[in-house]
């Protein structure tokens, strides 16, 4: 969507994977959908040094409603778990110099049960901006699918109606068999286009296989304000071995992905947290140019990928080692094999260290080893960059 937001994919927070609909604030008032958890978030989001390196944007998702719309039709904040309303929670996120995204559903009711948007757009749209809301996730749950391709873009008219920005995140593929990606990256500037992340190396490996496959080639789509979205980050919770964990973080990066945290941040694990905020990997992730990597080939179920990258000719690349048998994987390649074409050379770093590992010419042998359910991620710059 071309309204000058997303020029590289969003990194925030999203409550759904570690939070889902709990709404039991008598019994557990301290993990509960409520003002006090995001407000929470908020403080961590800038005290511990996410918003430092690029983490912006605080999103509420599913089961913030109240059951019913007011008198007027309008939709209000669950009154005891948001005690203070969304407009105030917005101040509190805007103050830390922080984004406020919300969640609704292009259907008669949200995923979770709660009042749905389908007919009434525009009046949703209105409080929305009312309450100063900068992201609005829109979901599709019990909605028929043929609407979507009329009822999408029609609430990207109705939020660019109020005025106010909004950076647009659309469920629409997820939901249809064979979508427009040319229409929806025209509406939204963002678009979940595959299953639910759950906190599992294989929900995780299934939407790395999704993205691998590419099919009807979404990831030609992306760019600047306008991303494929394969899902929330789950580094740091508690289905994923660290080398797990690289794996998203650094697939997410060569993937070109929002990069959406869905985790407790008020106690992150230092590892977690060193991965969360590994400004090389996130300097991938971020990189100008928007270019969405692509798996090149798979060999013995280790998938090998590359992403280009500035300067011109650079590439981020990438080993994922999807066998269980236990044993590190031993990978001897030549660049030429690995497609890179520059006869002067290149200057390859290993990204989550940043350890320089050499100059190689593309006739030269590169040689790494990759654990099971393992990443081995690096960046290759050419020599001819530094005028060689
Ligand atoms: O309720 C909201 C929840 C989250 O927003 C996810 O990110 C959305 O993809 C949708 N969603 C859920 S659980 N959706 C859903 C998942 C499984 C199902 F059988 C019916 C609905």
């Amino acid at each position: 969507l071309n309204n000058g937001l997303a020029l590289t994919p969003p990194m925030g927070w999203l409550s759904w994977e570690r939070f889902r609909c709990n709404t039991d604030c008598e019994k557990d008032p301290d993990n509960c959908i409520s003002e006090k958890l995001f407000r929470q978030m908020a403080d961590h989001m800038e005290a511990d040094g996410y918003k430092d390196v690029g983490y912006e944007y605080i999103n509420i998702d599913d089961c913030w409603m109240a059951k019913e719309r007011d008198e007027k039709g309008r939709l209000q904040a669950d009154p005891k778990r948001f005690p203070n309303g969304i407009k105030k929670l917005a101040d509190y996120v805007h103050n830390k110099g922080l984004k406020l995204g919300i969640y609704e559903d292009f259907g008669t009711k949200t995923c979770g049960g709660y009042p749905g948007s389908e007919f009434f757009l525009n009046i949703d749209a209105q409080s929305f901006a009312e309450w100063e809301i900068d992201l609005l996730k829109l979901d599709g749950c019990n909605a028929d699918t043929s609407d979507m391709s009329t009822g999408y873009p029609l609430m990207g008219f109705f939020l660019n109606l109020t005025g106010r920005p909004f950076l647009y995140s659309c469920s629409w593929p997820a939901y249809v068999s064979k979508p427009n990606y040319t229409a929806i990256a025209k509406s939204c500037n963002i678009w979940r286009n595959y299953k639910d992340v759950q906190d599992s190396w294989d929900s995780v490996a299934g939407i790395i296989k999704f993205y691998g496959d590419n099919k009807q080639k979404f990831a030609d789509v992306a760019g600047p304000g306008h991303f494929n979205d394969p899902d929330m980050l789950i580094v740091g919770d508690f289905g994923l071995s660290e080398d797990q964990q690289r794996v998203q973080m650094g697939m997410w990066a060569i993937m070109t992905a929002p990069l959406i945290m869905s985790v407790d941040l008020r106690n992150v694990k230092p590892f977690a947290k060193e991965l969360l905020t590994n400004r090389r990997v996130i300097a991938v992730n971020q990189d100008p140019m928007g270019i969405q990597g692509k798996r090149i080939w798979q060999v013995e179920n280790v998938d090998y990928w590359m992403k280009e990258i500035q300067p011109t000719g650079s590439y981020a690349f990438a080993f994922v080692n999807f066998n269980t048998n236990g044993v590190p994987q031993k990978l001897n390649f030549t660049l030429k094999y690995l497609q890179f074409t520059d006869p002067a050379g290149y200057n390859i770093t290993e990204t989550f260290t940043g350890k320089f590992l050499g100059i190689y010419k593309i006739t030269a042998l590169f040689s790494t080893s990759v654990n099971p359910t393992g990443i081995f991620m690096a960046t290759a710059v050419p020599l001819s960059v530094y005028g060689r």
